[in-house]
């Protein structure tokens, strides 16, 4: 993981400064909202092409089931920690009680640079986690779904492998997957989709013109290349600067998003697309004089030193846990608005919603219909979040969105009763 914030004690202290402002709130509750239910720790023992053997350390996080399955995506890369797993898998638990689906949250990871191995490598690897899962994934149980590094490939795999090993038919286990395994139109695409729903609702509470904004969006993988693409095709704001791992480019007359995601495509990096008339590190696109940024890379991308050099008026997570505690308060103090990753990023879980939906009823929705069911939720989620910003004069949308959220969750525990 970047930086040197520990991811699970942002998420602990996110849940604290929220917790202040939902009235009647329990202690006790507030304690158990803020651990994991149970983590798997294992280590994969898998066989490379040349016959030699590797070990993985992979996690899988299942954090509260109260709201229903624990849901969340499963990421592949070498920054993977238990601690990190532990901290999405608690903004899963958020999100899905920010845009109201009946999950929990869970996620998972395997500590892996995927670029370093070949796809047969990489299946029988993911094979190998999807057999220890097995026990605890199923689609009333925990169902997991796609996160940095991973896609479609790897959820048809895992599918396949539990289908395999149980010896039946259950497309719901996980979302995320291709459209002939059972997948849903539109997923690809939600989480830009929201994030880009989340920024013209922000825009719009702001009384300011999208039309005429300039963006810049960090890490250009689904996340951010569709947020980018759909800024601009639907909203005809100018995407000036994006960067991914190896750097960022930028444009003062604007950036052509998919000629730029084509270009990756083919090369492996935005550097060197010729549309551009700079070359920029990711520090100096994070501080950029644009209307809007979009960090959409990993956690700690802004901490309070970046945070106090930001020039954008309008932060859109489309991350998850980009900004620091600290950075939080940086920008609070200097009136940045920050849409929280709960609320921003959360068109794909919604979709994987639709999609476990679709599964269950064997029935599958049009493009249109993923589409529309996702403004919806979307323009709900952040209405809901305002009025709670409004009316309990909350300090910041990250907190609106943590009471929204807690709020959910808490009363789904009491309403639970007790054990005896
Ligand atoms: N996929 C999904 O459905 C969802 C994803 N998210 C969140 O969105 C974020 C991105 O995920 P996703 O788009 O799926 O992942 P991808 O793997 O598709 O893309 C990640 C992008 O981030 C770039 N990146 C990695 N490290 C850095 C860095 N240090 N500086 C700049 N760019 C960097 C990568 O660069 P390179 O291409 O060079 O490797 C890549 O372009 C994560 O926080 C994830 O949890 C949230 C909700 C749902
Ligand atoms: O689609 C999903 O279930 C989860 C996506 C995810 O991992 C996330 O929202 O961070």
């Amino acid at each position: 993981m970047p930086g040197s914030t520990n991811p699970f004690s942002s998420l602990q202290e996110q849940v604290d400064d929220a917790g202040a402002y939902v009235s009647g709130i329990d202690e006790d509750v507030l304690k158990r909202l803020k651990h994991p239910e149970r983590v798997l720790e294992t280590n994969l023992t898998v066989e490379m092409d040349d016959g030699s053997l590797e070990v993985f350390k992979a996690f899988r996080s299942q954090f509260n089931g109260d709201r229903g399955p624990y849901k969340g995506g499963i990421r592949y890369h070498p920054g993977v920690t238990r601690d990190e797993v532990k901290a999405l898998s608690g903004w899963m638990v958020y999100k899905c009680a920010v845009v109201d689906i009946p999950y929990g949250g869970g996620k998972g990871g395997i500590v892996i640079d995927p670029e370093e191995y070949s796809e047969t490598e990489l299946e029988r690897i993911t094979r190998s986690f999807a057999s220890e899962l097995r026990p605890l994934i199923g689609e009333d149980k925990d169902i997991p779904a796609p996160d940095v590094n991973t896609g479609q490939r790897e959820m048809n795999w895992i599918k396949d492998s539990y289908e395999m090993l149980e010896g039946t038919t259950e497309p719901g286990v996980v979302t995320g997957k291709a459209l002939d395994s059972g997948g849903s139109e539109g997923r690809v695409e939600a989480t830009g989709r929201s994030t880009m729903l989340a920024a013209r609702e922000a825009f719009s509470y702001l009384d300011r013109d999208i039309s005429d904004a300039t963006v810049a969006v960090q890490g250009y993988g689904n996340a951010g290349a569709i947020t980018a693409q759909l800024l601009s095709e639907e909203l005809d704001a100018s995407i000036v600067a994006v960067s991914d791992s190896s750097g960022g480019i930028y444009n003062a007359d604007g950036l052509d998003a998919t000629a730029v995601k084509d270009f990756k495509h083919e090369t492996g990096s935005v550097a060197g697309y010729e549309g551009a008339t700079d070359e920029l590190t990711n520090g100096e696109l994070l501080t950029l004089d644009v209307d809007l940024l979009v960090p959409a890379a990993l956690e700690n991308a802004i901490d309070a030193d970046i945070a106090s050099d930001v020039q954008a008026d309008v932060i859109a997570e489309a991350a998850n846990g980009p900004i620091t505690p600290d950075a939080d308060d940086v920008l609070a103090e200097r009136d940045v608005i920050v849409l929280p990753d709960i609320l921003t990023n959360a068109g794909g879980v919604t979709v994987s919603y639709f999609e476990w939906v679709q599964n269950r009823q064997r029935f599958y929705w049009t493009e249109q219909r993923v589409n529309d069911e996702l403004e919806r939720i979307i323009t709900e989620s952040f209405d809901s979040i305002v009025s709670a910003y409004e009316e309990k004069d909350l300090p910041t949308f990250r907190v609106a969105a943590y009471v929204v959220a807690l709020e959910r969750v808490a009363r789904a525990f009491e309403q639970a009763g007790s054990w005896p």
